[in-house]
């Protein structure tokens, strides 16, 4: 489902390289929960921006289903992302002046569908992610896990093949840590969605199909 051939990203600052990305070659299946450890530093939140096509390569290829991202043009790449990629970040990431289910039907208004349908589908996810009586809060009054939820109800509203998750338990407690890696293990079973979490936490390794480990740009599967 994602093929990655070659892959580098050399940043350039104060005339001295970076490479954050060094030759990585990997291909991903799809409908599995997949981790992605390493130190900071190693390159791991520069891998998913290239994959996502948030950020370009210095060189290389990257196919998401046999579609190359890699000679797209930043318009093209930008509506595929909006209508096959979803995302769940550490701090939520949520609008503070729309409530909840305005949040999570947003990306989909953004892909011109229509209201009503937009609508329904929020509700049908709040429920699957047990917000059912949050629909109409403010966000700035969720808890974090609650805040977590919304955004993993924001992230699949578009029904995207792949959700990239960047440290989803990152500012989570433990327990609520596990809560939510329990939902996304769910919703990867029954959707079949595909997510691709980069993180330091070693216990999400204990949800993924499959485990890679990031050091020094270079990517190995464990
Ligand atoms: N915009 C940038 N300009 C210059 N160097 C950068 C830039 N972004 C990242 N880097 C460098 O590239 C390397 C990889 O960074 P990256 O953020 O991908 O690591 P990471 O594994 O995600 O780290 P963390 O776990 O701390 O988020 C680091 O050396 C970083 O300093």
């Amino acid at each position: 489902m994602i093929k990655v051939e070659d892959l580098s990203k050399i940043y350039t600052e104060r005339a001295k390289e970076v490479r954050a990305l060094d030759n990585v070659n990997v291909e991903m299946n799809e409908g599995e929960i997949i981790s992605i450890l390493g130190p900071s530093g190693s390159g791991k939140s520069t891998f998913l921006n290239c994959l996502s096509g948030i950020d370009r390569p210095t060189h290389g290829k990257i196919f998401i289903d046999d579609y190359e991202i890699t000679n797209k043009s930043d318009n093209e790449v930008t509506e595929f992302r909006a209508k096959n990629m979803g995302f769940i970040f550490q701090f939520f990431n949520l609008i503070p002046v729309l409530n909840v289910i305005e949040n999570v039907k947003l990306p989909m208004l953004i892909n011109e569908q229509k209201e009503k349908l937009a609508e329904e589908k929020a509700k049908e996810l709040l429920i699957k992610v047990g917000l059912e009586d949050k629909m109409n809060v403010d966000v700035s009054t969720l808890s974090g896990g609650e805040a977590q939820r919304v955004s993993i109800a924001r992230a699949l509203i578009n029904e995207p093949k792949i959700v990239w998750a960047d440290e989803p338990t990152g500012a989570l407690d433990k327990k609520t840590g596990n809560e939510i890696l329990e939902l996304i293990k769910n919703l990867n079973e029954t959707k079949g969605t595909s997510f691709i979490i980069v993180t330091h936490d070693p216990k999400v390794t204990k949800f993924s199909n499959s485990i890679y480990l990031m050091e020094s740009g270079k990517l190995r599967k464990q």
